[in-house]
């Protein structure tokens, strides 16, 4: 059994009961696994922990075998984050191609921006927080990365797109850990560790459907 995302005794307070404590996750390599808690359980905190934005104050964490690094963000791993910044006046085409000399993104990214009726000779302006949603997802979905660190990915999405979206995290070539509201999100989910308070309270293992 090949472990690609490891937290070991992983604590990160922000003050008193306010944080993450204590917390043990193996993810295996290839499985989706869901984060699932109430606001402001811990799991964005999780996932920045994974991806190294922050670190943790006592435990450790490990993802592909390393601690969390700035390489392995340049090709393993990808984080759907709110950070990406969108170039407003750009085309969606225009940002695109300005995106991909960034980073290597894949084929798929076309497909993609197809399968969710992106017109990409919009301005960036124009597109509804839906589409921009979607865009970043087609991003994060073409991004080849091993470990896909998606947080809350449907927010902003009808029911539709969300299991479109839930569909695509499931077949996804790679290991994908997400946290979500959203009840589709079970179904596409192998594992669900449950967050409470910043603590975990167990781990739900599914059958792949
Ligand atoms: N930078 C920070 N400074 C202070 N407190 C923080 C910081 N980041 C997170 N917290 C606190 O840590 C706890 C966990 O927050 P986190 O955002 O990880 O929860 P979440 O499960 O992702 O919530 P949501 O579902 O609302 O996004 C909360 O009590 C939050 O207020």
């Amino acid at each position: 059994m090949l472990i690609d995302v490891e937290l070991n005794k992983v604590t990160k307070s922000f003050g008193k009961d306010r944080g993450i404590y204590d917390i043990n996750i193996e993810v295996e390599r290839n499985t989706k696994t869901l984060l699932l808690g109430p606001n402001g359980a811990g799991k964005t905190t999780i996932l920045y922990l994974i991806y190294g934005i922050l670190r943790p104050d006592s435990g450790y964490i490990k993802i592909l075998g390393r601690e969390p690094n700035i390489e392995m963000r340049k090709n393993d791993v990808y984080m759907l984050e709110e950070l990406l910044i969108f170039i407003e006046r750009a085309t969606v085409r225009e940002f695109i191609d300005f995106v991909k000399s960034l980073r290597y993104f894949n084929d798929q990214l076309f497909d993609l921006i197809d399968t969710f009726n992106i017109n990409t000779n919009l301005k960036v302006y124009q597109l509804s927080s839906g589409l921009r949603r979607l865009l970043k997802i087609s991003l994060a979905l073409s991004s080849g990365a091993k470990v896909l660190l998606l947080d809350e990915p449907t927010s902003n999405l009808d029911i539709d797109n969300s299991k479109k979206v839930f569909s695509l995290i499931q077949q996804y070539d790679g290991t994908v850990i997400f946290a979500s509201h959203d009840p589709e999100a079970i179904n596409a989910a192998e594992s669900i560790v449950h967050i409470r308070n910043g603590k975990l309270e167990y781990t739900e293992k599914r059958n792949k459907n």
